[in-house]
């Protein structure tokens, strides 16, 4: 299949300058072509994008899909309080229905706002697996463990976590990629986590683990272990596989130069920090040490949803307003952060996060006749109205490997009315 897409605003995230009356070329899967003369001949299909701006797929690089069932529940409460008091007694009530539809609930809500890719930490992980499968998403997934049980049922959830991740890599005609999930330095013990390292050294699977989101975390690391959870993790050897972590909150400048030098991918979570109260990522910083940091929703019991242009905004703003520096995190950085190195966190930079040829066809279509999109003239900038001024409702197609995956604003693969419902069934099942 070639389609050819024409006359659209088109931002590849290769440079700084959107591209203006520019065209994009897919065949298959591929990007074949973007530019402003594309190669004449014959298409399948060609799609008029007068009005329109064409960029990639956004993506979120940490999540708990699933808990869109807990979406409002619990609000308010800092992170141990509500894990504790809140979350764990409710996923204990989990099965894979709750999960099989609390995923596709995430999942819809995810494509219609232009997310192309997330990553998903989670129990019951072959029905979150089943849902990319079926709904035509990209996911980097691993199976979630807290090791804070009893010897035999830490083996069996490190085993299930390393099955998990070598059954489905791969998958989804590649749209599956996988990790391994040891849940954090507070769940898991150090041998444990160093049996991840093994593991991870085995597989070669990276590892993707929530790290120094709280000043409580922190501490309690300290009189537990008497490290910081990053030079905690640097010890057990953890920071020399390819790992994401989601938060990094509480960092100190040493760590932020260890985790640069690691290499360590941030999953960066604006919206979600700000709800638990958890503070604010040292994140301009950290792009001054060279990290590149991506952006994640976290769950929408945190969030409350999983709005990727909510959090490019969000990353434009709390930094500036932290620092008092207009300049800590640009309109453009806040972008890169939702596309470009959001791919390098999955270490699928190679396949996606630009639009280059040769790169996988995963992109959006954003409307940009909406009031608040004007005006766009040659001073209004292109990439200030995506940061600051969109939102997800201006996002009209989706596709991921060239595949329309929503059109119009309407999932093409998902069935939007049978996955509400059917979450909230799932939902209403175990309240009794
Ligand atoms: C073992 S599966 C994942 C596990 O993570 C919990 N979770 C959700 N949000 C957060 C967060 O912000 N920090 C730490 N842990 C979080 C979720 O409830 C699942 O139990
Ligand atoms: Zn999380």
């Amino acid at each position: 299949m070639r389609r050819l897409f024409k006359n659209a605003t088109i931002l590849t995230m290769t440079g700084e300058e959107p591209l203006r009356n520019a065209s994009l070329v897919v065949a298959g899967a591929e990007i074949f072509y973007v530019g402003t003369e594309p190669p004449e001949g014959r298409y399948d299909e060609t799609v008029d994008l007068s009005g329109k701006l064409l960029m990639p797929g956004l993506i979120n690089t940490h999540g708990h899909a699933a808990m869109c069932l807990l979406r409002g529940y619990g609000s308010d409460l800092p992170l141990q309080t509500w894990l504790e008091e809140k979350m764990w007694p409710m996923e204990a009530r989990f099965g894979a229905e709750q999960v099989r539809w609390g995923t596709a609930l995430a999942v819809v809500e995810m494509l219609k706002g232009g997310t192309t890719l997330f990553a998903d930490m989670y129990d019951h992980m072959d029905e979150v697996a089943r849902v990319v499968e079926e709904s035509g998403i990209r996911a980097s997934l691993c199976r979630g463990v807290i090791g804070l049980g009893p010897e035999e049922e830490r083996r069996e959830k490190l085993a299930e976590s390393v099955r998990f991740a070598e059954e489905w890599s791969g998958a989804a005609d590649g749209r599956i990629t996988t990790m391994l999930g040891p849940h954090a330095p507070y769940t898991c013990p150090p041998d444990f986590l160093g049996e991840f390292v093994a593991a991870s050294e085995r597989t070669g699977a990276p590892v993707h683990i929530h790290l120094s989101e709280t000043a409580f975390e922190v501490e309690q690391n300290v009189r537990d272990y008497g490290a910081r959870p990053v030079e905690h993790l640097d010890k057990l050897g953890l920071l020399d596989r390819p790992t994401l972590v989601a938060h990094a909150v509480h960092l100190t400048d040493a760590e932020i130069e260890l985790l640069a030098e690691r290499d360590v991918k941030v999953s960066h979570n604006p919206g979600s920090n700000l709800k638990l109260g958890s503070g604010i990522a040292r994140v301009p910083e950290m792009l001054r040490a060279g990290m590149r940091p991506s952006l994640g929703t976290d769950s929408a019991a945190s969030n409350n949803n999983l709005d990727l242009l909510e959090e490019i905004r969000l990353a434009a703003l709390i930094h500036k307003g932290n620092t008092l520096d207009p300049l800590a995190v640009s309109a453009s950085e806040a972008l890169r952060m939702g596309t470009l190195y959001g791919a390098e966190a999955v270490f699928l930079a190679q396949k996606v996060g630009t639009l280059e040829a040769g790169k996988l066809a995963d992109f959006i279509v954003l409307d940009l006749s909406a009031a608040h999109l004007q005006p766009q003239e040659r001073i209004n900038d292109v990439i200030s109205h995506v940061a600051y001024s969109a939102v997800h409702s201006d996002v009209l197609d989706v596709y991921v490997d060239g595949e329309p995956v929503v059109r119009d604003g309407v999932c093409t693969r998902l069935d939007e009315e049978k996955v509400v419902a059917r979450a909230n069934e799932a939902l209403a099942k175990i309240l009794g």
